[in-house]
């Protein structure tokens, strides 16, 4: 089969009706062999890799947020599959780090044509989780899993818990172990990068790329915090620098904490870990171009 369609419903509260009907004129007038999936949010990791094995696609194209991407990253990479991204969630942190910005259909178009791949690295933690943009421990996780158990949903929500976890930001203590050096650090938030660029697109860091086989840590403090706050509620200011934010770049590396911390990873909450061993899966995942 040329291609798995994979379609979040639920995703950033977008109505994905318009879509889906362009997506099925659009294949169907190619005359282009295909399936279509919609998540459930029960086992759809299980079930996207049991229509991989039944149809063997060359391709899986992704419409959701940035958690459905992640969703399958395990399958994707075992399978070697050409997988292209339609952004439809509602922070899209990766649609601005993959320069993602044509128009939804536009972009299904290029994924549908496209006989290039871009392969990008994708980091390992714990073994047991896959990460592609980035991750968070401490302000931000906290933020997140407050904003998930939310009911109302939007940026005026993130922004209320935005401000109540800048109320309350508490520094910890973390040791950092890379292949290169050793580090004891305090802060409100220590972010795992793969790339530059935070949620709605306010760069972290000046160094990341996707492809290097690098990833980057970056230690932020309650003063650099307030920074990111002002940044993210401007709205996604492009030239917005945030400066002094210390980066340590690494290969692999572990990470201790004093007591379990919750981590975020593309916008999913995994769990509390008091470890996190991280290395990087160069080159893992076929993105196509
Ligand atoms: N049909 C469904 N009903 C309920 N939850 C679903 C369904 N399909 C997928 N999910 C859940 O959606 C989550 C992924 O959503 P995703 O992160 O892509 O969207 P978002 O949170 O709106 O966007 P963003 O990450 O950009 O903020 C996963 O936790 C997944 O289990």
């Amino acid at each position: 089969m040329e291609i798995l369609l994979v379609i979040n419903p639920i995703s950033g509260d977008i109505n994905k009706s318009d879509f889906l009907d362009f997506a099925k004129r659009t294949l169907s007038k190619s005359k282009i062999d295909y399936h279509l999936y919609k998540t459930t949010g029960d086992k759809d990791c299980e079930e996207l890799n049991h229509l991989i094995g039944i149809y063997s696609p060359k391709k899986v194209i992704i419409a959701g947020g940035d958690g459905t991407l992640n969703m399958f990253l395990k399958p994707l990479i075992e399978h070697k599959i050409q997988v292209g991204f339609i952004p439809m969630g509602s922070a899209n942190g990766m649609a601005v780090e993959l320069d993602l910005t044509d128009s939804l259909e536009d972009l299904l178009v290029k994924f549908i044509k496209s006989k290039e791949t871009r392969p990008l690295d994708v980091l390992s933690i714990n073994d047991s989780h896959l990460l592609l943009h980035l991750g968070d421990i401490g302000a931000n996780a906290n933020l997140v899993a407050n904003y998930d158990k939310d009911e109302s949903r939007g940026m005026f929500t993130y922004a209320r818990h935005f401000w109540s976890e800048f109320k309350n930001l508490k520094s910890f203590e973390f040791e950092i172990k890379t292949d290169q050096n050793e580090y004891e650090r305090k802060g409100v938030m220590l972010a795992i990068c793969n790339g530059k660029k935070f949620g709605t697109g306010i760069p972290l860091n000046s160094v990341g790329k996707m492809d290097d086989g690098l990833f980057e840590f970056v230690v932020v403090k309650a003063i650099d915090f307030s920074d990111l706050l002002k940044a993210a509620l401007s709205k996604f200011d492009d030239d917005f620098e945030i400066e002094n934010l210390e980066t340590i770049q690494a290969k692999t590396a572990t990470v201790k904490f004093k007591q379990p911390r919750l981590l975020q990873i593309d916008g999913e909450i995994m769990d509390e870990f008091t470890e996190l061993h991280i290395k990087v899966l160069p080159k893992a995942l076929r993105f196509i171009q």
